[in-house]
């Protein structure tokens, strides 16, 4: 794939807020010093006590620990009685499928830091295929690169030459706010007025339009159309003092879905969202270095020990005096995605505690149970349907066998045939086998249906190459509701779940029977730790009401070339300049 990067230097700017445009300066500035006055932010409370106790110290020679007070309720319960709608957030493409989530790690204290960063982000390139980026500090400056496509694409051995320092962070990214273009590939870096400061986030800001708007009422200048860019503003206006207590500030403000690394001159900080919708952990590799990332599979690659998750609403600080852990604001219930375990995480990684491999194989165990069907073979709909499939053909007694192959050299992008072939795409994914399916009884586990298109076009497939019957299982309760926490799912009307009734499905995917996973026998699979999952796809019950509506898509947005606003900007830019020079750019 074509590629274009994006190699830049960033040093202390000096910049006033409350404008923070995310350009460069070469420039390399020593710090002011920094003070530490008394602490004016009332949410934030150092974790201890039963809950969230944290495995490392808390105390440290850093003052920031005697900074905080107790909790008060967050904002974050209230519902927002006029915030109904369950239409989409803006920007999205036209894709069908609920995609990949972006994936963030961030690396203190290996001399290897960005090279540690670009095997991780192989190891979450899953969580999201638009673009990949690094930044890492080296002699108080933070060196980024970034660009569009996968990991390989953006990096090579004399990138990472490029990136030198003992910390660093890394992102890969799905859109789910602001368009699949290099300006909003993250990590995103911007300089304010006491140094500079990197941001990669996975998740979706349900409210960032209205903060926006009001940055920009105040004279921000905004270079993306990502919703991450609001979070850099409001570190950048924040009047708190130190820096996390700037964070902190930030964090109160903001509401919906984030995981988040931050990088420093001297610092990585990770912050989890109170709610914990995204997952992120911690872990620790033998030189002592610490590492967060978005799953475990990340820490596997790189040789750290996993430790734990960093909790919903901490916030987590690694700087020379160690590790600092600070709990954001009171915590709500946890609400983790679901939908983690159900289909974007790795089976090889363990997320909210719980190994993602066990619980798909138990899906597949509850559907077989629950749904029984007279078979010959059990297939899976690969990748993201194998375990479940596995799960379902060890409790039915029924050979799982390979049905249908996947290619794995199918990019996001196909020239299509002049002559249409139908179900071209799929076909181009996947392959039947004939002599597993030829005269069959066949069960095929996916792991969920979104719009129906999918499933349709593997029922007809699978009946082509000869089977008897195709009974369909899915490893999910039926989706009904759009998510605003960083799955980017189609709007709640274009959910065939939301239209149809499961007979109804069937006769339109033209399967002999299906079923799908029962919502309570989710629950009760999770026990007591139920209550602390977000089942707004299944219920539409929302944790966090989105307060901001879909009007359009950004495409669609008309521009004046004259303000700032969200609807004049393509990709963050004013269209007025047709070709615009978003950073400096260096060594390319
Ligand atoms: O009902 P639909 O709208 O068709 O969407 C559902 C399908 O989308 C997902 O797969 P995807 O094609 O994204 O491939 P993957 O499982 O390989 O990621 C999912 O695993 C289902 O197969
Ligand atoms: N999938 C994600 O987590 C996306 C992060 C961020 N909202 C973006 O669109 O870039």
């Amino acid at each position: 794939m074509a590629t274009s990067t994006n190699i830049s230097t960033f040093s202390s700017s000096f910049l006033k807020p409350p404008s923070l445009p995310l350009t460069t300066t070469t420039t390399t500035t020593s710090l002011p010093p920094k003070t530490l006055p008394k602490p004016s932010l009332s949410h934030a409370a150092v974790h201890g006590g039963d809950t969230h106790k944290s495995p490392f110290a808390l105390s440290s020679k850093n003052p920031i620990s005697d900074l905080v007070r107790a909790h008060e309720p967050h904002p974050h319960h209230e519902p927002d009685p006029e915030s109904k709608s369950k239409s989409h957030y803006d920007d999205d493409d036209d894709d069908e499928k609920p995609r990949e989530e972006c994936g963030v790690v961030g690396i203190y204290g290996d001399p290897e830091a960005s090279r540690l960063c670009y095997l991780a982000l192989h190891a979450l390139q899953h969580r999201g295929q638009e673009g990949a980026g690094i930044v890492a500090v080296h002699n108080n400056v933070l060196q980024s690169i970034t660009g569009v496509g996968l990991v390989s694409d953006v990096f090579n051995e004399s990138k990472l030459d490029q990136l030198p320092g003992s910390l660093a962070i890394g992102h890969v990214r799905y859109s789910t706010a602001g368009q699949s273009m290099l300006k909003n590939v993250q990590p995103f870096v911007a300089g304010y007025r006491f140094g500079s400061v990197g941001i990669a986030h996975n998740g979706n800001l349900v409210n960032y339009r209205t903060l926006r708007a009001k940055l920009e009422k105040d004279g921000s200048i905004f270079n993306t159309s990502s919703d991450t860019e609001v979070v850099l503003h409001l570190i950048a206006t924040s009047k708190h003092r130190p820096f996390i207590l700037r964070i902190v500030d930030a964090c109160e403000k903001i509401q919906g879905a984030y995981s988040i690394v931050f990088v420093t001159e001297d610092k990585l900080v990770a912050v989890r969202d109170p709610f914990g919708f995204r997952p992120l952990v911690m872990g620790r590799r033998s030189n002592g270095s610490v590492v967060f990332a978005s799953e475990t599979c990340a820490l596997d690659l790189i040789e750290a020990t996993y430790e734990r998750e960093v909790y919903p609403g901490e916030v987590v600080v690694v700087d020379k005096d160690g590790i600092q852990s600070l709990c954001l604001m009171s915590h709500p219930q946890p609400k983790q995605c679901i939908f983690e375990h159900i289909y974007f995480s790795l089976p090889n990684s363990v997320v909210f505690g719980r190994s993602v491999y066990e619980s798909r194989r138990k899906f597949g165990e509850i559907l077989a149970t629950e749904s029984p069907v007279d078979c010959d073979v059990v297939i899976a709909v690969p990748d993201s349907g194998v375990v479940a499939a596995l799960g379902y053909a060890a409790k039915a007694g029924v050979p799982f066998q390979q049905g249908l192959i996947r290619s794995h050299y199918v990019g996001r992008t196909f020239i299509e045939p002049s002559q249409k072939i139908r179900d071209f795409g799929v076909k181009l994914k996947l392959s039947p086998v004939r002599a597993v399916l030829e005269g069959k009884r066949v069960v095929v586990v996916d792991d969920s249906i979104v719009r129906g298109t999918t499933s349709s076009k593997i029922v007809r497939m699978i009946k082509e190459a000869g089977a008897k019957e195709v009974h369909m299982r899915i490893a999910s309760p039926p989706i009904i509701g759009s998510c605003y926490y960083g799955v980017d799912t189609p709007s709640s009307e274009e959910l065939i779940s939301n239209r149809m009734s499961t007979e109804e499905i069937r006769e339109f995917i033209g399967s002999d029977s299906l079923a799908f996973l029962p919502f309570d026998s989710l629950k009760k699979l999770l026990a007591n730790d139920s209550p602390n999952y977000c089942y707004a796809c299944f219920s539409g019950n929302y944790p966090v009401e989105p307060r901001e509506l879909k009007v359009k898509r950004v495409g669609d947005f008309v521009d004046d070339g004259l303000n700032g606003s969200l609807e004049s900007i393509d990709g963050g830019w004013v269209q007025a300049n047709p070709t615009p020079k978003e950073v400096k750019v260096v060594g390319l």
